[in-house]
């Protein structure tokens, strides 16, 4: 049987006698750490990483901090204030809109840097920006629901009536 002599490269392209290193065994060979080779082999290594993840983006982010003490006011203050249950509802779908917004951003950030290698390119810089904007559409969403809410609360408590407050009265039903 003859063999021919493109199959042959073929397969030695396909099947090279060398393993190419992933980014994330790379970089763990830079700083000296142990490269991540297998899953997660039950739920608690799971949910400690994750809750690790989580530690990682308040102690690195100093937005991240900053959203989380907006939560807290927002909590003390709704709580001074008074709000209903639809009300709560709506503020911890804004806080959490913004702070998922952030952990989307530290991720984006995260694997433009691993994939430039922290160099400089212009599509790097594109999607952080991009990313970035995704914060503020969040933040932006987040005040206008947090205004929507507190408002009639804050006027109620200066004793305030205006148009808007009784229009939102009225959009409340
Ligand atoms: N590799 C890169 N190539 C080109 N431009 C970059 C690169 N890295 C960052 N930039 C530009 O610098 C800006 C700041 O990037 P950086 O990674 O410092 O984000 P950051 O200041 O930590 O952002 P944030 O405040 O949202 O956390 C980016 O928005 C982008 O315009």
């Amino acid at each position: 049987m003859t063999t021919d002599s493109r199959d042959n490269n073929f397969i030695q392209t396909a099947e090279p006698d060398y393993k190419e290193k992933s980014a994330v065994e790379k970089l763990a060979e830079q700083n000296n750490a142990k490269a991540p080779t297998q899953r997660n082999k039950n739920f608690f290594i799971s949910l400690y990483h994750a809750l690790k993840g989580i530690f990682l983006v308040v102690i690195r982010e100093r937005n991240m901090r900053f959203h989380l003490a907006f939560a807290f006011f927002v909590l003390v203050i709704g709580l001074y204030l008074g709000l209903n249950r639809s009300e709560w509802l709506w503020v911890v779908i804004a806080v959490f809109l913004a702070v998922y917004g952030e952990f989307l951003n530290t991720v984006v950030e995260a694997v433009v840097d691993l994939v430039v290698e922290r160099k400089y390119h212009p599509l790097a810089g594109l999607v952080k920006d991009v990313s970035a904007g995704m914060v503020i559409v969040a933040v932006t969403a987040e005040m206008l629901i947090l205004v929507i809410i507190f408002q009639p609360h804050v006027w109620h408590y200066f004793g305030i009536q205006t148009d808007l407050s009784r229009f939102v009265h009225r959009l409340k039903g």
